[in-house]
């Protein structure tokens, strides 16, 4: 297992114990979707820390909270060291600079008639930063730096193929210099060989200009390509998160070994050697969570504790996370000689 060095620097990103709750039902009714539960995580600068989990997890409210595109229901967003979730006006949109988003569907995000030139140039008169010449040769080049051609400029959206529109929306990211990325499945909406292209070139992006991405997935080969450190989350939680070597290397969690168990993108020998663990049912209600676990009706090695005492996310190791009881203090899994629950038939 490689751990990383521990971090000195502060991180760029430290978001503590956030919650997002949505009202539902209408004003008089006391319904609440418990869309993000006490979610905390740090993201070092110039590095890529990943969000996985099944729809529905929390994974995107957790992103919209973060870009201050959602209101968040308590908690602390630190932006380096600024506490981002308080400001407001002119604070809040001259902060805006530093923190933009890539979405999954470019074709949505993007003005079907607007140039694309004219998109990214958007976006840095949006600024007013310099002279209307000296954008223009900016937008040239933010073109150029995201792999697209000088003739493809004055091309429309439905002109570009879906990754070169995703290259468009990342030169109207990169515009604004932002530091934190926030990307929410970037490249579900590609094929496979155009989503290699896009990670590489986010990655050369990374490197060029110290961008620090929150990336946001259900592909776990996609996250294994990208991300220093990983979250699993499961109903609004993070249940475990750990360096990425050291969660696809040795998952603790049940949920978390459940997934990769079953992930069609990892080759058949990484499976085979973790026996399949069946999960049945489906998450429950955020509407109505359960006392315990959030997992513990689908976990097939629950005992009563777990149904009856929510676990937190506690340290194990130098870095690895878990919030599970049948997990001890010295990260050993009391549930792995527990062959009834799992199958090998991977
Ligand atoms: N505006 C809203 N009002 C009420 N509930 C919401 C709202 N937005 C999201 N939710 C609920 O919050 C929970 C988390 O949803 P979210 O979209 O963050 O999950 P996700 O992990 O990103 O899923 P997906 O991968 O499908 O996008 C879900 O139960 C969802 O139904």
């Amino acid at each position: 297992m490689n751990a990383p060095a521990p971090q000195t620097a502060p991180p760029l990103l430290d978001v503590q114990g956030l919650h997002v709750h949505f009202n539902t039902g209408g004003w008089r009714s006391r319904a609440q979707v418990h869309a993000v539960d006490d979610v905390s995580f740090a993201i070092a600068r110039g590095t890529t820390f990943g969000l996985v989990g099944e729809s529905g997890s929390g994974k995107s409210t957790t992103a919209l909270a973060i870009m201050r595109l959602l209101q968040h229901s308590a908690g602390e967003i630190r932006l380096d060291g600024t506490d981002i979730g308080r400001l407001r006006g002119t604070a809040l949109r001259s902060a805006r600079r530093r923190f933009q988003m890539v979405f999954q569907d470019p074709f949505a995000s993007l003005n079907p008639r607007k140039r694309a030139i004219d998109t990214v140039r958007e976006a840095l008169d949006l600024m007013a930063v310099g002279t209307p010449d000296g954008r223009a040769a900016q937008a040239a080049a933010l073109f150029a730096q995201v792999g697209l051609r000088a003739e493809q400029r004055n091309l429309f959206p439905h002109q570009f193929s879906g990754g070169q529109r995703q290259r468009i929306v990342l030169a109207r990211a990169l515009a604004a210099h932002p530091e934190l990325v926030v990307c929410d499945e970037p490249v579900s909406a590609l094929d496979v060989a155009i989503q290699a292209q896009i990670l590489n070139l986010m990655k050369r992006l990374q490197r060029e200009l110290g961008l620090t991405y929150l990336f946001i997935s259900h592909d776990l080969g996609v996250i294994r390509h990208l991300c220093d450190e990983v979250a699993v989350m499961y109903l609004g939680r993070i249940v475990e998160r750990a360096p990425r070597e050291t969660l696809f290397e040795r998952p603790l969690h049940p949920y978390t070994r459940a997934l990769w168990s079953a992930a069609p993108s990892f080759d058949s020998r990484e499976r085979g050697r973790e026996r399949r663990i069946r999960l049945n049912g489906d998450p429950p209600s955020p509407l109505d969570l359960p006392p315990g676990c959030g997992f513990a009706a689908r976990c097939p090695f629950a005992n009563a504790r777990c149904h009856a005492e929510r676990p937190a996310l506690r340290r194990l190791t130098a870095h690895q996370h878990v919030a599970c009881h049948r997990v001890d203090d010295d990260a050993r899994a009391h549930y792995e000689n527990d062959t009834a629950a799992c199958t090998n038939s991977a």
